[in-house]
C-alpha cells in the first residue's frame, strides 16, 4: 500500500534526514515510526503526502509512485493528524471536521451529516459538541476532533504524527484504546509517528525503529522487544524491555500452574486428603457448574477437622473464600501482574473463554512465562518448546 524505495533525504541546509530507507507497508496494516528526537520520522511521513520532497527515491502509494500525482489530489485521500490537533480556531468543531469534503465540494447538508457521524465515531457527541470552537474543548477531544477531521474523506491512507504527543498520561492510554478500535474497525492503512516506545508497544501492528535516518529494525513489538536486532536498538528499546514486554505477551495455558482442584460439596477431610497428597498449602474451590468460586486454605480445613466438629465433617462451602481476582487466557502478562497487586494475592486465576477455570498464575509462573516468551524470541521458536534452567536451589 505503501513502498519506500531508497529513500533519501537531505534538506537544503545540508541535514540529512533520512538515507536510503525501503521499506513496505500493506493495506490495512499499522506501523509506528518510533526512534529518538530528529532521526528523521517526520520527514518520512510527510514525504508520504508530499509535504516534504525526497532527494532520491521514490515513494508509491497504492502501487503509484506519488511524484506522479498532483499534491493536493494526493492529500485529499491521505488522513493526517498532527499533534495539538491543528484546528482552525475561528471554526466550529462541525466546520473543522467537514474540512476536506468542504474542499471536495460535497452539498452542505452532506458533509455537516458525514462530520456528525465522525464525530460519533470518535466518541464526541456532535449535539453537544459540533458547534464549539476548538478552544472550548480539552486536548484530549481536540485530538479526537483531528482525528476525526481526517477521516472525513474516508481516505485510505492515515498519517500520524505524535497525534496523542500534547495530552496527559491517562487521557493518552484512552485515546489509544480508541484508535486501537477505531483501526480494528475501519482498516485503514496507517502509520504513525511517536517517540514513545511504550505507545508503540501498546499499538501493537509493526514498529519501525529508526536511529538516524535509517530504519534499524522493522518487526512486530514482541520480536523488537525479545530480539533486538542490533545493539541500537536494544539500547533505545532499554533495559527493561522484559518488562515492556509484559503487555505484549499473552498468558498461554502452558504457563499455568495446577494447584489442587475441590468442589463446594466436597466435605473437608476429602479437600484436606487433596491437598496434603499434593504437597499443597491451598486448594481453589470451584461450584457446581465448575466455575470459580474461591479457595480453601489447609489451615482452614485443619481447624475445622480439629475443631468441634458433628460425626459427619462439614463441607468445605462454608469454609470457602470468595477470589474476585481472575484473568482470561490470551491476556497480556502485564495485566495479570496488576491484577495481582491490586487484589493483593498471591496467585490469580485464569479462565479460559468459557469460563472454565484453566489454571493458576502465581508470581513465579508469571517470570518464568516472560523468561521462556523472550527466549523463544529470540530462538524463533513457539514458547512452550522452551525448557528454562534454573539457578540451583531457587
Ligand atoms: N525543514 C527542515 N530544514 C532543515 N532541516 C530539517 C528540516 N526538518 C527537519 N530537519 C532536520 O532533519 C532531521 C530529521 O528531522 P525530523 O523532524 O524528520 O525528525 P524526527 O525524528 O521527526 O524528530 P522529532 O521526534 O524531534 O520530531 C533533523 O536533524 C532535523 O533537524
Amino acid at each position: 500500500m505503501i513502498r519506500f524505495e531508497n529513500v533519501t533525504k537531505r534538506y537544503p541546509n545540508g541535514a540529512l534526514a533520512v538515507e536510503g530507507l525501503s521499506f513496505e507497508v500493506s493495506e490495512g496494516e499499522l506501523v509506528t515510526l518510533v526512534g529518538p528526537s530528529g532521526c528523521g520520522k517526520t520527514t518520512t511521513l510527510k514525504m508520504v503526502n508530499r509535504l516534504v520532497e525526497p532527494t532520491s527515491g521514490s515513494i508509491f502509494v497504492d502501487g503509484r509512485d506519488i511524484s506522479t500525482v498532483e499534491p493536493v489530489d494526493l492529500r485529499l485521500r491521505i488522513g493526517y493528524v498532527i499533534q495539538q490537533a491543528g484546528l482552525f480556531p475561528h471554526r466550529t468543531v462541525l466546520d473543522n471536521t467537514a474540512t476536506v469534503p468542504h474542499l471536495l465540494g460535497w452539498p452542505k447538508a452532506k458533509r455537516r451529516e458525514r462530520a456528525r457521524e465522525l464525530l460519533d465515531l470518535v466518541g464526541l457527541d456532535p449535539s453537544v459538541f459540533g458547534g464549539r470552537y476548538p478552544d472550548q474543548l480539552s486536548g484530549g477531544q481536540r485530538q479526537r476532533v483531528g482525528v476525526a477531521r481526517a477521516l472525513a474523506a474516508d481516505p485510505p491512507v492515515l498519517l500520524m504524527d505524535e497525534p496523542f504527543g500534547a495530552v496527559d498520561p491517562v487521557v493518552r492510554e484512552r485515546l489509544q484504546t480508541e484508535f486501537l478500535r477505531l483501526h480494528s474497525t475501519l482498516g485503514k492503512t496507517v502509520l504513525f509517528v511517536t517517540h514513545d516506545i511504550e505507545e508503540a508497544v501498546r499499538l501493537g501492528g509493526r514498529m519501525a525503529v529508526f536511529g538516524e535516518g535509517r530504519v534499524e529494525q522493522l518487526d512486530s513489538p514482541a520480536q523488537i522487544l525479545g530480539a533486538p536486532a542490533t545493539p541500537y536498538v536494544a539500547d533505545f528499546v532499554g533495559a527493561d524491555r522484559g518488562l515492556k514486554r509484559l503487555s505484549v505477551t499473552p498468558v498461554e495455558r502452558g504457563d499455568l500452574e495446577q494447584p489442587p482442584v475441590v468442589h463446594l460439596d466436597d466435605r473437608v477431610d476429602k479437600a484436606a486428603a487433596r491437598m496434603r497428597g499434593e504437597g499443597a498449602r491451598w486448594a481453589v474451590v470451584l461450584d457446581d457448574a465448575e466455575e470459580l468460586h474461591g479457595w480453601i486454605s489447609a489451615q482452614t480445613v485443619a481447624e475445622v477437622l480439629e475443631g468441634d466438629t458433628p460425626p459427619e465433617p462439614p463441607t468445605v462451602r462454608g469454609h470457602a473464600r470468595r477470589m474476585e481476582a481472575w484473568l482470561r487466557l490470551g491476556s497480556p502478562l502485564k495485566h495479570a501482574f496488576s491484577t495481582m497487586l491490586q487484589h493483593d494475592a498471591g496467585w490469580i486465576a485464569v479462565l479460559d473463554d468459557a469460563d472454565r477455570f484453566t489454571g493458576v498464575l502465581t508470581p513465579a509462573s508469571l517470570h518464568e512465562a516472560l523468561r521462556r516468551s523472550i527466549d523463544a524470541d529470540g530462538r524463533q521458536v513457539p514458547r512452550d518448546a522452551v525448557a528454562l534452567e534454573s539457578v540451583t536451589g531457587a
